[in-house]
């Protein structure tokens, strides 16, 4: 058998001797170039590659994030003009109309709304409280309404504002309970809560504005312009000495007028004039403003409201109330739905002389035998004149002790409500025209004159010096 075939063959040791190759063929799996370096592009000029760090990475986008902002801010200055009293210093404005958005609206029957607003724009807080006096748009000398815009047609009807604001809260807002309404106090911080007011409104079903302002929702603007003054009460010396205390929603917390007769007496002032007011339906937001704002009328205020019935009132009830409950007023009411309560001839008093002239009505009127020497007229104007500057609510202290001193408002009234009230001097009325025409004559609105004192207040005596109609 051949030693070199078979298993023995694999078995036998190899005794070959190591020969080093000089030369091997080798194959090599190599990986190839990456795209810009491989054989033929590694001597090509192209760049190192960037080197990304984190500048780079961002610089570009914040460029970019400020041009749009750049961009977006010149298209809204240059193409889009500013919302008309965004950046007004005053709150409202008779020259143009300013945006207030609806915060809340309370249905008090389907004629009767009471609706909050706030305005859109605060730019006029800035100044607010370095000009209070001339700011606040709640002085009760004076009576003012708003123009209420309804853009669609472009007409504008007046509204009375009136200084009331919806407390709200948690349990409010979660519909647990409804927001109070509540008197805007002029002693808190607030920008007299923000610069929120309410408007009473009447719903005609024919009447384009008010139809318009009852349907808005809340959150929904409304364009007010004003304030347009009504009336402004005659002057009386003793506006320079003492305001009344404001009206708040706890009586208790009234201040007391516990000075006021001495004031008078030491001054030699005559009594402030009382005052009638007739009004019919939602008529009664002129003297209801006057009451709850700052400065309220000083005289006793008899209000003779007339109504189709009972409840459209409902929420300013409350303060009606406790103005009569502080002897600053008497309601007299009227419904059309109780036999024999219509407002008539009985319920008019005749005009009680003015205790107060001024210098200035009488010359107006020509009356000589009221005249003052012209050292007294004198004295007069410069009173007048210096009158809100002074600081004339220097108390009288020699006999304080002889004054009874109350510890709030209510205290006060308790008493002062026994003293019978002398008959006004001085009527307003406020209603719908059938209403004026009624009380008072007929007023000529479209030439805005006045017309003479006819109705149940002409049959009386009452005249053009003692009565307005709104
Ligand atoms: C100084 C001032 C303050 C005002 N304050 C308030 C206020 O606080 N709240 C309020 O609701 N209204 C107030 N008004 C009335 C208000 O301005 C509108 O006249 C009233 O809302 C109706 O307007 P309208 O556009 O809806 O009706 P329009 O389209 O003018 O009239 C529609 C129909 O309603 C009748 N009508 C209009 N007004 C009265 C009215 N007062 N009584 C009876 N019928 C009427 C018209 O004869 C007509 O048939 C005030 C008016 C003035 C002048």
């Amino acid at each position: 058998m051949d030693p070199n075939s078979g298993i023995s063959h694999y078995l036998k040791k190899d005794n070959k001797p190591y020969i080093p190759k000089l030369k091997h063929e080798r194959l090599s799996f190599e990986y190839p170039g990456l795209p810009n370096q491989d054989d033929f592009t590694k001597h090509t000029n192209e760049k190192k590659p960037k080197v990304v760090n984190r500048w780079s990475r961002y610089f570009p986008k914040i460029i970019t994030g400020v041009v749009v902002l750049w961009g977006a801010y010149a298209i809204k200055v240059w193409v889009y003009l500013p919302e008309p009293g965004s950046d007004s210093q005053e709150l409202l404005d008779p020259r143009e109309f300013h945006r207030f958005i609806i915060t809340h609206k309370e249905e008090i029957d389907d004629q009767h709304f009471l609706i909050e607003l706030v305005p859109k724009f605060n730019h006029w807080q800035y100044s607010f409280y370095s000009n209070y006096e001339s700011k606040s748009i709640w002085n009760g000398d004076k009576i003012w309404s708003v123009d209420v815009k309804q853009p669609d047609i472009m007409v504008v009807r007046a509204y009375t504002p009136l200084p009331l604001y919806f407390m709200k809260s948690e349990y409010t807002r979660s519909g647990d309970r409804k927001p109070l309404l509540k008197v805007i106090n002029n002693d808190a911080d607030d920008y007299d809560k923000q610069g929120s007011m309410c408007l009473y409104v009447k719903k005609y079903n024919d009447g384009e504005v008010s139809r318009y302002i009852a349907n808005k929702k809340i959150g929904e603007e409304l364009e007010l312009r004003g304030p347009n003054i009504e009336y402004k009460f005659p002057y009386h010396p003793l506006k320079q000495f003492h305001e009344r205390p404001i009206f708040r929603d706890l009586p208790s917390k009234i201040e007391p007028e516990n000075l006021v007769e001495k004031i008078k007496k030491v001054n030699k002032l005559a009594e402030f004039d009382n005052l009638v007011f007739y009004a019919a339906g939602t008529g009664i937001t002129p003297i209801l403003q006057v009451l709850l704002s700052r400065n309220p009328y000083r005289g006793f205020v008899d209000i003779h409201y007339s109504a189709q019935k009972q409840g459209e009132l409902k929420p300013l009830e409350r303060f009606l109330f406790f103005l009569e409950k502080l002897d600053r007023i008497k309601l007299h009411t009227h419904y059309d739905n109780i036999p024999n309560s219509r407002l008539n001839s009985k319920d008019v008093t005749k005009p009680e002389p003015s205790e107060y002239t001024s210098p200035l009505h009488l010359e107006e009127k020509g009356d000589k035998s009221h005249q003052l020497s012209p050292e007294e007229a004198y004295e007069l104007r410069m009173q007048i004149l210096n009158g809100d500057k002074k600081n004339h609510k220097t108390q009288p202290t020699n006999d304080d002790q002889r004054v009874h001193r109350y510890e709030n408002a209510i205290e006060q009234a308790i008493v002062t409500s026994k003293e019978p009230k002398k008959p006004a001097s001085l009527s307003l009325v406020c209603g719908p025209d059938g209403y004026i025409d009624y009380v008072a004559g007929s007023k000529h609105a479209e030439v805005n004159e006045q017309g003479p004192i006819k109705g149940l207040l002409g049959e009386k005596g009452w005249d053009n010096d003692n009565t307005y109609k709104l």
